[in-house]
């Protein structure tokens, strides 16, 4: 058993399992990877398009940066470290160079971005130096190498600036454009089709008729994967009938990278996604999963795309997605594997019994303890298609699987939905 005050992120994340009838949630990641043999291709695209994109690269500098030794400071150069100067030049960003050598007692007014004088010791800052026209004086004895931006200690020509298999966000982007690097190779977008099944669902807005509910997961999903790295294609929902449901995924094998199914992975008389995709020609891992919500779930093949099955509960449907689904759908985008890392928190609740499975549940934040810690308390009383106390929520508690109790104050992991909700 894990003892209570134990912050271990493999145990957060899951690779316990106490119960040898589920498959651990990181040997399910392994299994859901195992589906995915190569990323998908790759393409060019332009700096205002690449942010969510995933390199396929590493991008190294063409150029150092600085490019050029230039002032961090408005102020004046020197060429020693005295403290009276004659000013003989004046310097401004986008000057082609630093102009003529300074010489021992001269200065250069100089502002910041602009070039070095060839002969500059120093920078100092225009207040702490008194000017009388040609004259400065210094009110205290300059520091050698002051405010000055040498070429290169940002960045080396040749270094990496980007490596390869990350999601690009505002800083690649910023240094990529610093180092004039105008486009770079990315994978091309992950074409991920979206099924719901069960004849019991109906498009929102459609009206409610008896025995029948309206298709949250394929929404809700959608969601989360229209990224700029993933591109949705919508397949509706599919019937529970066997024949119907090997067709309408032969046809999405067809034109899509993955297909993420929700609904029909489990053991009911109408839970045909298995043998709709054997009957496809299609390879096939079922695994009940400790998780909990999210047990069942399925990841195979079918033609040439990755088949992810989530489960029908909506909220299993999203915690089966983020630890197991997600793997697979970062895969074939080229991402480097990210480590699941919950936030270390405290539990704000206790609750008896032995958990077989890691359980993930919505929960609201409640400052911090005496540690400054995370103090986390679980919200509604559990149930996989239960969403409303998801709104009410801060992001996900994470209780790993082979706790015998949790009590007020024991470590558990938060997820916020930011982290939670992101693909
Ligand atoms: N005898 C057993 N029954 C069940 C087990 C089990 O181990 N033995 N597991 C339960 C668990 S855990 C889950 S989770 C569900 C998963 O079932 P399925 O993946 O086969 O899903 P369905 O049966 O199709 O649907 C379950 C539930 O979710 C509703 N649903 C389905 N799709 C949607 C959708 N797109 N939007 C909103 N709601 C949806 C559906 O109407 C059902 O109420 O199985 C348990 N049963
Ligand atoms: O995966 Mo199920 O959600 O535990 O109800």
């Amino acid at each position: 058993m894990i003892g209570g005050a134990r912050h271990d992120h493999a145990v957060l994340a899951g690779d316990l399992c106490a119960d040898p009838a589920l498959l651990s949630v990181v040997a399910a990641q392994e299994r859901a990877a195992s589906m995915i043999d190569h990323p998908v291709g790759e393409e060019i695209v332009g700096l205002a398009k690449l942010a969510g994109r995933i390199s396929s690269g590493p991008v190294v500098s063409p150029t150092p940066l600085p490019p050029f030794d230039h002032s961090a400071m408005d102020g004046f150069a020197l060429a020693d470290l005295g403290r009276e100067h004659v000013v003989r030049a004046r310097l401004a960003a986008g000057a082609p160079g630093g102009g003529a050598p300074l010489n021992p007692g001269e200065a250069a007014r100089i502002l910041t971005g602009a070039p070095l004088p060839p002969g500059a010791v120093t920078v100092v800052m225009q207040e702490r130096a008194e000017r009388s026209g040609d004259h400065i004086r210094l009110r205290a004895t300059p520091e050698p190498g002051a405010n000055i931006r040498r070429r290169g200690e940002d960045v080396c020509v040749g270094e990496v600036i980007v490596p390869a298999g990350v999601r690009l966000d505002a800083r690649h982007i910023a240094i990529l454009a610093a180092a004039g690097v105008a486009e770079a190779r990315v994978r091309r977008r992950v074409v991920i089709g979206l099924l719901s099944t069960g004849d019991e669902l109906l498009r929102a807005g459609e009206a409610l008729r008896p025995g029948k509910i309206h298709d949250a997961n394929r929404p809700m999903l959608a969601a989360i994967l229209d990224r700029p790295s993933h591109e949705v294609v919508d397949l509706g929902v599919a019937p529970d009938d066997p024949e119907a449901l090997r067709r309408l995924l032969l046809d999405a094998a067809a034109r899509c990278d993955a297909i993420v199914t929700s609904g029909a992975t489990s053991v009911g008389d109408e839970d045909h996604l298995a043998a709709a995709v054997l009957a496809g020609g299609g390879r096939l891992e079922l695994a009940r999963v400790a998780l909990k919500p999210g047990k069942p779930v399925v990841a195979g093949r079918l033609g040439r795309a990755a088949l992810i099955g989530l489960p029908g509960n909506p909220f299993a449907a999203l915690v089966a997605h983020m630890l197991i689904g997600r793997v697979a759908l970062e895969r074939l985008a080229g991402l480097s594997p990210r480590p699941f890392r919950p936030l270390p928190a405290a539990a704000g609740f206790s609750q008896k019994g032995p958990g077989t499975r890691t359980e993930f549940a919505p929960a609201a934040l409640r400052g911090v303890d005496e540690r400054g810690v995370l103090r986390v308390e679980k919200l509604g009383r559990g149930g996989s298609a239960r969403l409303a106390p998801l709104i009410a929520a801060d992001g996900l508690a994470v209780i790993p699987a082979g706790r015998d109790e949790v009590k007020p104050g024991d470590a558990i992991g938060f997820l916020p939905f930011e982290a939670a909700l992101e693909l």
